[in-house]
């Protein structure tokens, strides 16, 4: 028989997978339910937002991808690591920056290195590199107590991406942050993923966010968590500040708030 001549293109690899994953806190006769029959697959070097209200379980489901937490039934796959350890080549960020105050900028970028044994010398260049690339290298010597909050967030970011992770999982990352600083983060965070194509899951509140950054958004609503509905934003790369008044911008942020609204999440008045 003779072979198709059309061959179908590869299925893009899968980065991280959760079966069934469900995640109860406290006791057994009273769980609370975080998340509940969780099923999602994120491709490798696929940029995720994950935006629902508070309560929903999107740290939770951060926690259990980053294996800082089991779930309490299911499986979970990280670049097909099924073992509960944590992921070695894994970025956090975190909504508050964390750094250190007694160490430098510098040396808090290159704190992964020391916590691994690795030869700082080695990483040098590349925390230098970093520090450019999220705008901060004149503030390589200074102390944390010395930047803006914007500033502190992005010395966590390039801390984050210091050991080349292949996925960076970020966790309301901009909330503390201004309108004005958390757009223009918002558009150097693509451009650092564009240049690093890692996989990003990216929690947020804020539907704008989760559609002008996300190739796909998980919406999750509360009471259990679970996944509501997946949509993909077909908005061309790099979205600048134009992006918000494509019609794919809009269309998208409204299905979310139809979902929200129906949900009774949000109110329309
Ligand atoms: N360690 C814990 N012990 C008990 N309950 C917990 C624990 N962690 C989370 N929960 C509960 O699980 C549910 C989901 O919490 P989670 O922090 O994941 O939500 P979230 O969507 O990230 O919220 P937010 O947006 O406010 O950060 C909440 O009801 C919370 O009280």
């Amino acid at each position: 028989m003779l072979q198709s001549a059309v061959k179908s293109s590869p299925a893009p690899a899968i980065g991280i997978q959760l079966e069934g994953v469900t995640k109860s806190f406290g006791r057994k006769d009273a769980p609370i339910v975080a998340l509940e029959r969780i099923d999602l697959q994120i491709g490798d070097g696929e940029f995720v937002a994950i935006v629902g209200p508070s309560g929903c379980g999107k740290s939770t489901m951060m926690r259990l991808i980053a294996r800082l937490s089991a779930p309490s039934t299911g499986a979970i796959s990280v670049f097909g690591d099924t073992s509960s350890a944590p992921p070695h080549d894994m970025g956090i960020v975190f909504q508050g920056h964390v750094l250190l105050p007694w160490r430098t900028i510098l040396d808090n970028v290159l704190f992964p290195a020391d916590m691994t044994g690795r030869r700082r010398g080695d990483l040098r260049s590349r925390a230098l590199e970093l520090l450019e690339s999220v705008g901060l290298k004149d503030f390589a010597n200074a102390y944390p107590h010395e930047l803006s909050g914007g500033m502190k967030q992005r010395a966590a970011i390039a801390r984050a991406l210091l050991l080349q992770p292949k996925l960076l999982l970020m966790d309301e990352p901009f909330g503390a942050l201004d309108a004005l600083t958390r757009e223009q983060m918002r558009i150097d965070l693509e451009a650092l993923w564009l240049t690093h194509r890692m996989t990003v899951v990216f929690i947020t509140h804020s539907i704008d966010e989760a559609v002008l950054l996300a190739d796909r958004v998980i919406v999750m609503t509360p009471r259990p968590g679970r996944v509501e509905q997946t949509l993909t934003v077909d908005l061309p790369r790099p979205r600048g500040l134009a992006a918000r008044r494509e019609t794919e911008f809009l269309e998208k942020s409204e299905r979310i708030t139809d979902i929200f609204l129906s949900r009774g999440v949000l109110q329309r008045h």
